[in-house]
């Protein structure tokens, strides 16, 4: 299995992203690769919050943040899990990149600040141009935000 991070697999017209673009100085440049657990096949990225990331309660990270890393790690994800099901390798042609078509997000504890965060994703579902994808944020084993995108395949 590859050790690419999904997004470096973009090409270089779709590698500006705010949130995961390689090519973005100013952006968050979150990294999603595969994860094997013993029962399911996941996806993972890390993310370390600078001090500027936090929200209105100190040492608590911004909601917009972690909206964002779910954002790019569930678009990710599904591009990823789309190309795995046509068995071909991510950024082989035709491209396939996906946007975020909707996406809800439960904040379910403030999210410290000090440790890296963990975003996992799964996409359930696959039909047509669509993916669904249940996401999750952690840290410290403590599971701080969930959330539900429906991706869509760019035409
Ligand atoms: C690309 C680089 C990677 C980085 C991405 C980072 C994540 C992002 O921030 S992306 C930016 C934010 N998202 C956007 O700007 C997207 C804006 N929206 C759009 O462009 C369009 O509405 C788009 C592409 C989502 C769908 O439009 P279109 O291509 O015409 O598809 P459309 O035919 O309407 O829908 C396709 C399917 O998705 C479903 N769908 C579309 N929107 C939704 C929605 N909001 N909720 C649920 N289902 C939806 C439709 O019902 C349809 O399903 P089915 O095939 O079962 O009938």
């Amino acid at each position: 299995m590859s050790k690419q991070a999904f997004q470096d697999s973009y090409p270089a017209e779709f590698s500006h992203c705010y949130g995961c673009g390689r090519d973005n100085p100013h952006g968050l440049q979150l990294k999603s690769y595969w994860h094997l657990s013993a029962d399911k096949e996941h996806t993972i990225a890390h993310f370390t919050p600078k001090p500027y990331h936090t929200g209105g309660v100190p040492d608590n990270a911004y909601g917009g943040l972690i909206a964002s890393l779910l954002d790019c790690h569930g678009t990710a994800s599904a591009a990823a899990a789309a190309y795995k099901a046509q068995g071909r390798d991510m950024g082989t042609a035709p491209i396939l990149r996906f946007v975020t078509a909707s996406l809800s997000v439960d904040f379910l504890r403030p999210t410290p600040m000090e440790n890296k965060l963990t975003i996992l994703g799964e996409v359930i579902q696959l039909e047509g141009r669509k993916a669904t994808v249940k996401l999750s944020l952690s840290t410290n084993d403590q599971l701080c935000a969930t959330g539900t995108m429906i991706a869509v395949a760019l035409k």
